[in-house]
């Protein structure tokens, strides 16, 4: 018998680690390194990691252009924490709410030399902990023994980081009766997966014949939109008018998916709201953040599907990839649906946005 954890909830226990700001112990390519958050870093932890060794923060690519530093090993750039660097610097480079005020903190000297896969890895945790993606690293030399000493999270580059790129099984765990606005024959299903994320959940309306196409809908959370109305996006009207065309016509399922954001979480999306507000667009904002445009995994949506018998789809989108994903993951996407709702006059460059730099069909 063995009470050790396994590589999944290791992983689960590193993502709370980074978010409380404490450090996790990776090790591969030869090499080992103590990671931390730069969002939650402190002067004190940022005080011991200095007494270790060369500090270096990771950013990712879209960051770094912002900052103007060089970038040497792809998507990601390792910059050595210059003497003078405080926890405010770390924290100016890390999040862009004062890029504009406060003028750049660089130049920059960026590491050409060394793997750069801890780093790599570094930031996928944080992104998946969703925090902003930037990560301090340190040089360990033996990275078990200080994990073991000091009571840390020790992940393996070679166990965990494909388990980041894959998609978590999902099951289900609890489901019953919710009669709504829209439907009276409503029932909701929870979904929980393998590796301690989020949940995320189905309404099923109406008795969906398993073997035609349902019409389906995929909605990202937006707590914004969904729950406080607001009119910045149209995810609120989308929310309801999917449910109401399931209503009318009698059945159809749809998937509440918990990533908000486009997968960056709610913090990051008012940082990225800020950001719209000095001037950048929805896109802009998030990549100055350091993300892509949108990090959400739709494998998710195909497997919440698969789970509850369907395999061919109408779905309500105006997202192309949303079909190409559900196609790829072996859902058949037979029509799509048009879900063209809720457009005013503070979402009209939003949604103008998305349709010439993410090719969203107007
Ligand atoms: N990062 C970020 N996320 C946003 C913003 N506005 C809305 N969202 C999120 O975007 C998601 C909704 O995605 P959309 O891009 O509106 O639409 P879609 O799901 O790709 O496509 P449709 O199926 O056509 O609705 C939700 O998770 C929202 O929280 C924003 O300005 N920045
Ligand atoms: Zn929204």
């Amino acid at each position: 018998m063995s009470l050790m954890p396994t590589l999944i909830e290791l992983l689960a226990r590193a993502r709370v680690d980074l978010r409380m700001g404490l450090p996790v112990v990776l090790s591969g390519h030869g090499i080992a390194a103590l990671a931390i958050a730069a969002e939650s870093l402190t002067a004190e932890r940022l005080a011991d990691l200095r007494a270790m060794g060369t500090v270096s923060l990771a950013l990712t690519a879209r960051r770094a252009e912002t900052l103007k530093a060089q970038v040497y090993d792809g998507d990601i750039t390792r910059i050595t924490l210059p003497d003078s660097a405080d926890r405010a610097w770390v924290q100016a480079l890390a999040d862009p709410a004062d890029d504009l005020s406060t003028p750049m903190k660089g130049p920059f000297n960026s590491l050409r030399t060394g793997s750069a896969e801890l780093h790599r890895l570094a930031i996928a945790l944080v992104k998946s902990a969703r925090l902003l993606p930037s990560a301090l690293l340190v040089p360990l030399e033996n990275a078990k023994d200080f994990a073991g000493q000091n009571g840390l999270t020790l992940l393996s580059h070679s166990a965990a980081e494909p388990l980041l790129s894959e998609s978590s099984p999902l099951h289900p765990v609890a489901a019953a009766r919710l009669p709504v606005q829209a439907a009276e024959a409503g029932r909701l299903h929870v979904f929980r997966p393998e590796d301690g994320g989020e949940e995320h959940y189905a309404i099923e309306i109406g008795r969906p014949d398993r073997s035609q196409p349902v019409l389906a809908r995929l909605h990202s959370a937006c707590f914004t939109g969904d729950v406080l109305g607001s009119l910045k996006c149209d995810c609120g009207p989308q929310l309801q008018a999917a449910l109401m065309q399931m209503g009318a016509e009698g059945s159809g399922v749809l998937l509440y998916l918990n990533q908000e954001g486009r997968g960056i979480g709610l913090a990051n999306k008012m940082r990225a709201y800020s950001l719209q507000d000095q001037g950048f667009d929805t896109v802009e904002a998030n990549h100055r953040l350091g993300f892509e445009d949108d990090e959400r995994d739709f494998r998710l949506g195909s497997a919440i599907l698969r789970e509850l018998g369907f395999d061919q789809v109408r779905l309500l989108t105006n997202n192309p990839k949303k079909i190409a994903m559900m196609e790829h993951t072996g859902i058949k996407v037979t029509e799509r649906v048009p879900l063209q709702v809720g457009e005013n006059t503070f979402n009209r460059d939003y949604l103008a946005t998305k349709a010439t730099k993410s090719g969203h069909i107007l």
